[in-house]
């Protein structure tokens, strides 16, 4: 690949925020601040994202103008039934949204997702018309004992499902240890795993494995998004923390 077609062919980086289990209905005054930034030209080529808590999913889509996606922080592998709790993709559909994440280390631990649910919970997205945005990252102790490829090719091959393209998977790497601790792989050690990542694509989906969106996640802030942003084969960010203020989410957006 020559150096003009990597360049015209590059992703259009995504920044998505995760809200987690934060944000009561005054928080989607950021929601709107985003969307005035956006419409007042102040945010490049670069597609926006915010994932709020599934209470605020409509309302969101409401405030956001159309010119953000809103989506979901998980989704359940079934339409419909008997699942007390749950939220099915077709629900975040109908509620407006574009996008779900999926797989995020903390539903992996605090719900014991395996990555034959999360699997499921990606071809449910698909269904439903939704992009998944599927989490992948190693453990401390895993990064310690030089396992992060094996792991991350594992969570790749048992969790995406066959039929992926640009337009329905996103790939975040969030390597476990660095989400919400102030700690970040050194650039190198991104972009190890991030081409590594990317070769597991291509191998699998061919050229579509070259268009598929790869997202480092992890304490991204900031001060520290324009040095990660830059590292080859990273397409962007998933963002917890400081995705909460629409002034720090525009300043990592004006990183790229
Ligand atoms: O888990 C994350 C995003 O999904 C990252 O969270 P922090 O940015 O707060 O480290």
């Amino acid at each position: 690949m020559n150096q003009e077609f990597a360049v015209s062919d590059a992703p259009r980086p995504l920044i998505a925020g995760n809200w987690k289990m934060n944000g009561l209905r005054a928080a989607l005054q950021e929601i709107e601040t985003l969307r005035d930034a956006v419409r007042a030209g102040h945010v490049g080529s670069v597609d926006l994202a915010i994932c709020p808590p599934a209470t605020l999913i409509h309302a969101a889509v409401q405030a956001c103008g159309g010119v953000l996606s809103i989506g979901g922080q998980d989704c359940h592998g079934a339409p419909c039934g008997a699942h007390t709790g749950d939220i099915s993709a077709e629900m975040l559909a109908d509620a407006g949204a574009g996008l779900v994440i999926v797989g995020h280390s903390e539903r992996r631990t605090d719900h014991h997702e395996s990555n034959p649910t999360v699997r499921a919970k990606t071809e449910a997205a698909w269904r439903a018309g939704l992009i998944a945005v599927l989490c992948v990252g190693e453990l401390r102790e895993e990064r310690e004992e030089g396992r992060e490829t094996e792991v991350v090719g594992g969570q790749l091959a048992g969790s995406v499902p066959d039929g992926a393209t640009p337009d329905n998977l996103v790939v975040a790497y969030e390597p476990v240890w660095a989400i919400g601790t102030g700690l970040t792989p050194t650039c190198e050690d991104i972009a190890a795993i991030h081409l590594f990542i990317r070769g597991e694509l291509v191998t699998r989906f061919g050229e579509a494995g070259q268009g598929i969106r790869i997202l480092y996640g992890g304490s991204v802030k900031p001060g520290n998004a324009r040095e990660l942003m830059a590292v080859e084969n990273v397409d962007g960010a998933l963002v917890g923390g400081a995705s909460l203020k629409a002034t720090d989410f525009l300043a990592i957006c004006a990183c790229l």
